[in-house]
């Protein structure tokens, strides 16, 4: 299997602490992957290092086989889309597609014309002057232009409102399924994500939590409800109990055949949101100076 993406041991450090750690993960080609994890969780952080914009301290990772940093070769390959939209204010939107032209070997100017004439975006205004969810819009627009084989979007739908969003995935979507472009897309809206990706990565606390395929993980995980101090099988996730119950959070590759638990299937949402919940968050009361 070909993989676009491939890290071993990657790791980042900001000013001494690790935002990512001992990172592994594989990305196989032609996937559309989300990138989940809570904020401070490194997913800009492995979106920065897979592009090439920063130079890991500590493993490595590979983007075609080669390493990205400072390295024009691949990113002529990869399309980002930062969390910021960062695209140059005081040009129109015109002018960026005409630019990218020049800079870029494979640019597709009428995709994006026609993408942005859909969405009603004005071309001769600056972009600084549209709204937030409208640049996001731009830049997509010029990320697909440059027909990259590799598409990293950094939370691009967080400004758009939600039909916008759908729009916005579904033509993502379209996009991918006849170039074959491969996407790592970071979101915080995980009710999107089960429609749109077929792969799965979680970060939690700079560290891989969760990787593979989203049929698969969704496949071999069960929620048990029974009488509380049952033992499950399986690895458990995570675990809430009252006076009497017990709700258990499975990774399990075989059925559940014990009458005593009621067995639920989980959608994805529910299964990252179990994941997420099952450590507590990252506390720092000393540098606060208040008493945890
Ligand atoms: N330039 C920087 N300098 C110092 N620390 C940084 C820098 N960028 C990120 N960090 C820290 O690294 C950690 C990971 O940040 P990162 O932006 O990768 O997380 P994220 O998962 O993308 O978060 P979010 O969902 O909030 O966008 C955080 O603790 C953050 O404070």
């Amino acid at each position: 299997m070909e993989h676009v993406l491939e890290a071993d041991g990657l790791g980042k450090r900001y000013a001494g602490r690790w935002a990512l750690r001992d990172c592994t993960l594989r990305l196989p080609a032609g996937r559309v992957a989300a990138l989940v994890g809570p904020n401070g969780a490194g997913k800009s952080t492995l979106l920065h290092l897979a592009v090439g914009l920063l130079r890991p301290d500590a493993g490595q990772v590979r983007v075609f086989g080669e390493h990205p940093y400072e390295n024009t070769t691949t990113l002529a390959e990869i399309g980002f889309v930062a969390q910021d939209t960062p695209v140059y204010r005081d040009f129109t939107a015109d002018e960026l597609v005409r630019m990218g032209g020049k800079v870029n070997r494979r640019w597709d100017a009428t995709l994006a014309r026609t993408r942005l004439a859909q969405l009603g975006i004005p071309p001769r205004k600056p972009v600084g002057k549209l709204s937030g969810g409208q640049r996001a819009q731009v830049a997509l627009a010029l990320a697909l232009a440059k027909r990259p084989r590799l598409l990293l979007l950094d939370e691009p739908v967080a400004s758009l409102d939600p039909l916008a969003r759908r729009e916005f995935l579904a033509a993502l979507m379209g996009n991918v399924a006849e170039s074959g472009t491969t996407v790592l897309l970071s979101s915080h809206i995980l009710a999107d994500l089960e429609r749109s990706c077929d792969y799965l990565l979680v970060l939690q606390g700079g560290r891989v939590r969760l990787s593979g395929d989203v049929d698969d993980i969704v496949a071999g995980h069960r929620q048990l409800v029974g009488p509380r101090h049952l033992t499950a099988d399986g690895t458990v996730i995570r675990e809430r109990h009252t006076d009497r119950q017990s709700t258990v959070l499975v990774r399990t590759d075989v059925p559940i055949f014990d009458p005593a638990w009621t067995v639920h299937e989980l959608t994805l949402e529910e299964l990252i949101l179990g994941y997420l919940g099952e450590a507590e968050g990252a506390t720092n009361h000393a540098e606060w100076g208040v008493p945890a």
